[in-house]
């Protein structure tokens, strides 16, 4: 039997570093401070702020502890890192995080490309970084990488994916991010690889993360809804991409899914015109328009 879809949803913005970590240009700390203050008074209830990872293998994240250290924390919202090693969680930790993400992939090429390891390899990496975080009473994010295609090995058997997600589930991650990294999916493959990932994972504990290259993200995240997901990692503006996928354009932007829901009167909490004046904020500071179809037809309204 389907699982029934939620008539509340939750979005994990993760334009401050999914977003902005393939800029060319660094962008200072400030303006990434003062983006995650904006999202901080919208409504979402987590924030991506940014990644604990190795400054020469993506410089645009070498500011993450000013970044952390310099934000307005609210109570209510999560301000999630990622940490690929045990190096990234003490960083992470010094400054005061209360979650973190590392992330895996379902190719090895990709693991190799983005993290310099085999997914046997990360996993074990991953392993004593749980542990360590749920130590320290911090929550553990996962993702899985290439859920629907690799930019090195093309199609990904969806088998692969769930024996991946599984290990991050049972290894303690508290959910797991399903990602389309470069965007290549579609939704009966969405509806097939949630159909293949659930029996081992319980639907309920899955994210769906979709980029919006070939410009199918709505469409995979409605079917990936229809199939019981209820929380969506979003992109306020449609920034970014992943520096370790060529072409991969940037996620779904944030305000393109409020919309989405809002009219389909399920909830997001998050006020869509706040939304909109955040990503025209972000989009004049790196000198283009938001990737957004709605913050565009918003602002010619
Ligand atoms: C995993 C490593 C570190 C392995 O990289 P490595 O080179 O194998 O690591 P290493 O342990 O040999 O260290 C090399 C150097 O980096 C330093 N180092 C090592 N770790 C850290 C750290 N945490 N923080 C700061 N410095 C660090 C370490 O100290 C050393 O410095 P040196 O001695 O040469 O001066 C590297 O490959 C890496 O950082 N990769 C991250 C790549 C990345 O951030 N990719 C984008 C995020 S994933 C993504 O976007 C996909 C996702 C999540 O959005 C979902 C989707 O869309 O699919």
């Amino acid at each position: 039997m389907s699982p029934t879809p939620s008539q509340t949803v939750k979005l994990v913005e993760v334009g401050p570093r999914d977003g902005l970590q393939n800029e060319k240009i660094l962008v200072p700390a400030d303006v990434k401070i003062e983006l995650i203050n904006r999202l901080s008074e919208t409504g979402l209830s987590s924030i991506e702020a940014s990644a604990f990872v190795s400054p020469k293998w993506v410089p645009q994240m070498a500011d993450a502890s000013e970044v952390l250290s310099g934000i307005t924390r609210k109570a209510e919202i999560s301000y999630p890192v990622l940490t690929p090693n045990l190096k990234g969680l003490e960083r992470a930790v010094e400054t005061g995080v209360q979650e973190i993400a590392i992330f895996g992939a379902a190719s090895e090429s990709f693991s190799q490309k983005n993290i310099n390891c085999s997914i046997q390899e990360s996993l074990a990496r991953f392993e004593p970084v749980v542990q360590a975080a749920r130590e320290k009473n911090i929550k553990v994010r996962g993702y899985v990488s290439c859920v629907l295609g690799c930019p090195y090995e093309g199609k990904i058997a969806p088998q692969k994916v769930a024996e991946v997600a599984e290990a991050l589930f049972d290894m303690g991650c508290y959910e797991i991010s399903l990602g389309d990294t470069i965007g290549t999916g579609t939704p009966l493959a969405t509806q097939q690889m949630i159909e293949a990932v659930s029996t081992s994972v319980p639907v309920t504990k899955l994210a769906g993360h979709f980029h919006d290259t070939y410009g199918q993200a709505l469409a995979n995240i409605f079917a990936a809804w229809q199939n019981g997901i209820a929380v969506f990692d979003t992109s306020v503006a449609g920034l970014g991409g992943c520096p370790y996928a060529r072409g991969a354009s940037g996620n779904v932007a944030t305000e393109d899914v409020v919309y989405m829901f809002n009219g389909m009167s399920v909830k997001t909490g998050v006020d869509i015109d706040k939304l909109v004046e955040t990503a025209w904020f972000i989009a004049d500071k790196l000198d283009r328009h938001p990737n957004s179809k709605i913050s565009l037809a918003m602002r010619n309204k």
